[in-house]
């Protein structure tokens, strides 16, 4: 499949050729320089983006074929998203956010609360639960954030570079929690990060460069 934006002479090619089957419960690893398609990747994965070229299948289903309604429908119940400045509501305490990710959901409140805690204790936030996000700091931020994404007990998980605002000793915490989930609960991880430590041990790693995607032969083989 590929992403096109805009038309004619302003038109830009955000990814081509892309021929890729991600299984249930792999962690692929994306890695690449500014402007080669990882964010645009992601978006069309989780249904943000429609591709201008081929499909995008979820479990063979068509993400194009869906109307906007069951697109988002989908999103709100199969698909978490990490990214890397996750925006919470300044307003709601931080197990509030959390809730609010199961709402399009159907969940009761008393199921919401119970589900909300369990994650953020799951990502070391328990203490945290009550306060607003403005007390939290970048790190338990993007653990929060992970916790949102993680609520609804996606299919897939897609992370767009989490820990790339982060300073170097903050970084470990988040990826272990999220290879944790992984791990844990079985999804389908997408990890877009150029952290070394992550693609160096990875099974599966793809490189994004100018629209197309290579992925490492090598690594590839072994699963
Ligand atoms: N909404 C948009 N409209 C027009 N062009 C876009 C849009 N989003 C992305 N692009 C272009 O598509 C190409 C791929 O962008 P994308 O953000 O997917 O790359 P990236 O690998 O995630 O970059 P970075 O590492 O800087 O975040 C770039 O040339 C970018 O300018």
């Amino acid at each position: 499949m590929g992403k096109r934006y805009g038309d004619g002479t302003a038109a830009v090619t955000a990814l081509t050729g892309i021929d890729l089957e991600i299984g249930a419960g792999e962690r692929l690893v994306v890695q690449g320089p500014p402007g080669g398609g990882k964010t645009t990747l992601l978006r069309l994965l989780g249904g943000l983006e429609r591709p201008t070229e081929g499909r995008v299948l979820l479990d063979g289903v068509d993400l194009g074929s869906l109307g906007d309604r069951a697109l988002t429908r989908l999103r709100a119940r199969r698909i978490g998203f990490v990214p890397r400045r996750p925006v919470l509501v300044a307003t709601l305490t931080v197990q509030q956010n959390v809730e609010a990710a199961l709402v399009p959901l159907g969940l009761k409140g008393a199921h919401r609360r119970r589900t909300a805690a369990e994650v953020l204790d799951a990502v070391g936030l328990a203490d945290l639960r009550s306060a607003p996000p403005g007390r939290l700091d970048p790190e338990q931020r993007q653990r929060a954030a992970l916790a949102r994404a993680l609520a609804k007990d996606p299919a897939v998980l897609l992370a767009d570079d989490p820990t790339g605002d982060l300073p170097a000793p903050d970084r470990a915490p988040v990826m272990s929690h999220l290879h944790h989930a992984w791990r844990d609960r079985g999804l389908t991880l997408v990890l877009v990060t150029h952290d070394t430590a992550v693609t160096s041990s990875a099974r599966r790693v793809g490189t994004l460069r100018g629209g197309r995607l290579a992925l490492d032969a090598r690594r590839t083989a072994t699963r």
